[in-house]
């Protein structure tokens, strides 16, 4: 892959919103048809984290902003701050609240070629860099060289003894040690003695191949897997042709094995641009690879290719887009331009079958159904399930039509024949146009298979069927890790398959499993709690124990509260007693975490933590979905290159002053006409509230529309003198 030339743009061409594409074509093309990219750019390939995601901005003026500003949350699910300080907050380490999971599994990770450190983002050193110090080249020939003498010991016939290590694939904690674990025993029963420096060369005279494993290995590594245990450790050092499965119970330790799993590919010869992991959050990504940069060193840690499934998807679709029909540039739908996407397809079978219709009554009763996009908003309610479902778990027009579902298919058809002529793909497609590229281009194939040399995958249980297609074929050369835990899938409502688990050990027959249940993170009380909670689970792949040898802690306090006022009350009142100065527990606010199932339950949270000053911190994404903070992102967004039409309609509807009723019939206007002119929404509006195009607005609709398109363009203005000021380096 690093060789490949694909190419990708950075940024498109500068446009004017008067020469802006239409958002959905009528013309629907044959859905067999590849188009030619519109484009070849012969400019060299950039990281991820350089390509842009959407369209151009009318008002924007300079298209290099998005690239050199910081990336913003919302809706094309770029990167978003972790944690909001709340302005009122007195204290510096204040108390948590936290509504959501932090993950951006479905969002495409937009990231800054200037002001990320390297570690947020997706390392496409792999990927994309041709060129590379030729020290690095002589690095690979030292680990090449460990990797034979590895390889030599594996054939010695005195290991004989080691070769059915992998008969028994299932090996828990009360297992007796396969052969895989050699390095595991060296490392627990050498101790100290063979680490780097510290090794003694001669040992007796005797070069065993405890010492050849491990001599080579860096002291830090060795200190690492030692600090593992027993059953962590064996996970870390089994072999890297093994398909291995760890099932890792909560707060077992699954990040520090997997760290110390790469470790041992490393020390096993394989180069870090050849190692992939797959996390489900860009948090975890970079959690993973501090945890391995402060062991191996940041400069190793940046070359492996951390990155969650979209991301490198996202990376694999682009460099190859030519071959799916789209351009590198192809545009990424999110929710909102899928639902429209959706309507769009209703409307065009509506429009197909009306015609088909031939009583005169009939197709008067169906036009005037056509012409009123609520009706197609309805029906489309009805399909969009089935389309992200077909999506979700790759099925095509054509199944569906085997199923009797015509019209299902033909909404589906319509839908991809949408986004194909509209140079877009969804998330969803993003996962299986990679499955495609792998199955269908064997020249991307074998790119591939030379590329990733290992791939630790992590929360398995989270995988889609999709998902775990994919991964398959990008591991058919066996030397993939999976780690998970049944018990902890939350992904069920986007197609997570904890099937994924059977799937696995169906197709990779000669895997190992290792199973971590020692928790270290939690009180007895809450280990027990929560075990005997999972245990009323009957779908669990297996039973386990998740133990522990922490002390009980206090028991778990269960209070029923009349409502939300009540319950909130509670929790103030027993964080005070907790954080006063007299109380037994005398715990900082930094040390308490409060977790809610709403958004609401959280602005009760926030406004009685202000009113009895107790400082706090936001954690999540509940604060990018206020209204008001949607709609400051959708006005910078607009000054973006390439902004699609989502923000503009966000804007008129934050700004229009106006009863929703009135705003909604304007916002629909603009829309309407640009339908009819087959022009995007802020075109249409321009030509509006400029008098361009006749209509029935009133004088203070026309007024306060062109108040709405004057401040979009002072923010554009403002955005396009700071962006100046900025390379002047004023
Ligand atoms: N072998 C070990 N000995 C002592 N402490 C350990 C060991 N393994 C892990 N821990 C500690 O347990 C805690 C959880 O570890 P880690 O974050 O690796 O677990 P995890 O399984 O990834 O957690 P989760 O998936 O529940 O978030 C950490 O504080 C870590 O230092």
């Amino acid at each position: 892959m690093r060789d490949s030339e694909a190419p990708l743009f950075r940024k498109r061409p500068r446009e004017f919103f008067t020469c802006l594409s239409d958002q959905f074509p009528h013309k629907v093309e044959d859905e067999n048809k590849i188009d030619a990219p519109s484009q070849v750019s012969l400019t060299k390939r950039l990281p991820l984290s350089e390509i842009p995601i959407n369209t151009i901005s009318p008002f924007s003026v300079n298209t290099s902003w998005s690239a050199s500003c910081s990336s913003y949350p919302g809706d094309s699910g770029c990167n978003q701050p972790d944690v909001v300080s709340d302005g009122s907050s007195a204290r510096a380490t204040p108390i948590l609240i936290e509504n959501q999971y932090l993950f951006n599994s479905h969002k495409t990770q937009r990231k800054e070629s200037k002001c990320s450190e390297p570690a947020d983002y997706f390392s496409t050193t792999g990927l994309l860099d041709d060129d590379f110090d030729e020290s690095i080249l002589e690095e690979i020939d030292a680990l090449c060289k460990q990797t034979s003498a590895i390889k030599a010991v594996r054939q010695d016939p005195n290991l004989s003894s080691n070769k059915n290590q992998y008969n028994n694939n299932i090996s828990d904690d009360i297992n007796t040690r396969t052969g895989s674990s050699t390095a595991n025993e060296i490392i627990k029963t050498e101790g100290t003695l063979n680490c780097g420096d510290d090794l003694d060369p001669i040992l007796e005279g005797k070069e065993s191949l405890q010492t050849r494993r491990t001599g080579a290995m860096p002291k830090e590594y060795f200190k690492y897997l030692q600090s593992l245990n027993d059953m962590q450790r064996e996970a870390a050092c089994t072999d890297i042709s093994v398909p291995l499965v760890i099932v890792a119970g909560p707060g077992s330790g699954k990040t520090s094995t997997m760290v110390g799993r790469v470790l041992m590919l490393l020390n096993e010869g394989i180069a870090p641009s050849n190692v992939l992991a797959m996390t489900f959050t860009t948090a975890a990504a970079s959690e993973m690879r501090d945890r391995i940069g402060a062991v191996a060193g940041k400069e190793i840690a940046k070359e492996l290719t951390i990155s969650t499934f979209h991301s490198f998807c996202l990376q694999l679709c682009r460099t190859h887009a030519e071959k799916l029909g789209r351009t590198s540039e192809f545009l990424i739908y999110g929710h909102g331009q899928q639902r429209r996407a959706i309507i769009e397809a209703v409307r065009l079978v509506e429009k197909e079958r009306s015609i088909q219709k031939d009583s005169a009554f009939e197709h008067d009763e169906i036009s005037k159904c056509i012409t009123t996009p609520q009706h197609f908003k309805d029906k489309a309610k009805k399909w969009q399930k089935l389309v992200t479902q077909a999506k979700s778990y790759g099925k095509t027009p054509t199944e569906y039509r085997e199923m009797g579902d015509e019209i299902g298919a033909a909404i589906l058809r319509n839908y991809n024949d949408i986004l194909k002529s509209c140079n877009a793909l969804d998330y969803h497609d993003l996962i299986s146009c990679s499955a495609k590229l792998l199955s269908d281009f064997p020249e991307v194939f074998k790119e591939c298979q030379n590329s990733w040399k290992a791939i630790i995958i992590d929360e398995f249980q989270d995988t889609s069927t999709m998902q775990y297609n994919f991964l398959r074929i990008l591991a058919s050369h066996r030397k993939i890790t999976i780690v998970g835990d049944d018990d902890q899938s939350i992904f069920g409502f986007n197609g997570a398959d904890i099937s994924g688990f059977a799937s696995f050990r169906n197709d990779f027959p000669n895997y190992k499993e290792i199973r971590l249940s020692k928790n270290y993170r939690s009180t007895r009380c809450i280990v027990e709690a929560a075990s005997s909670l999972i245990q009323n689970n009957m779908k669990r792949c297996k039973l386990k124990n998740v133990v522990t040898d922490n002390s009980s802690g206090s028991k778990i306090t269960v209070k029923e509260c009349h409502n939300e006022e009540a319950q909130c009350a509670f929790v103030v009142d027993k964080i005070l007693e907790m954080a006063s100065n007299g109380s037994a527990d005398n715990c900082p606010y930094s040390n308490i975490a409060v977790l809610f199932r709403r958004q609401v339950s959280g602005r009760a949270f926030q406004i009685a933590f202000r009113e009895r000053k107790i400082p706090f911190n936001i954690h999540g994404i509940a604060f990018y979905r206020k209204k008001v903070i949607r709609a400051i992102i959708a006005m910078l967004r607009t000054t973006l290159p390439d902004c699609d039409d989502d923000p503009y309609r966000r804007v008129f509807k934050a700004l229009l002053p106006f009863e929703k009723e009135e705003k909604m019939k304007v916002i629909g206007h603009i829309e309407k006409i640009s339908v009819i002119r087959k022009c995007s929404f802020i075109s249409a509006a321009c030509d509006i509230f400029n008098a361009k195009v006749s209509g029935t607005f009133k004088r203070s609709q026309l007024t306060q529309g062109r108040k709405v398109l004057f401040t979009l363009e002072m923010i554009s203005k403002l955005i396009h003198r700071l962006e100046k000021d900025l390379h002047l380096g004023w």
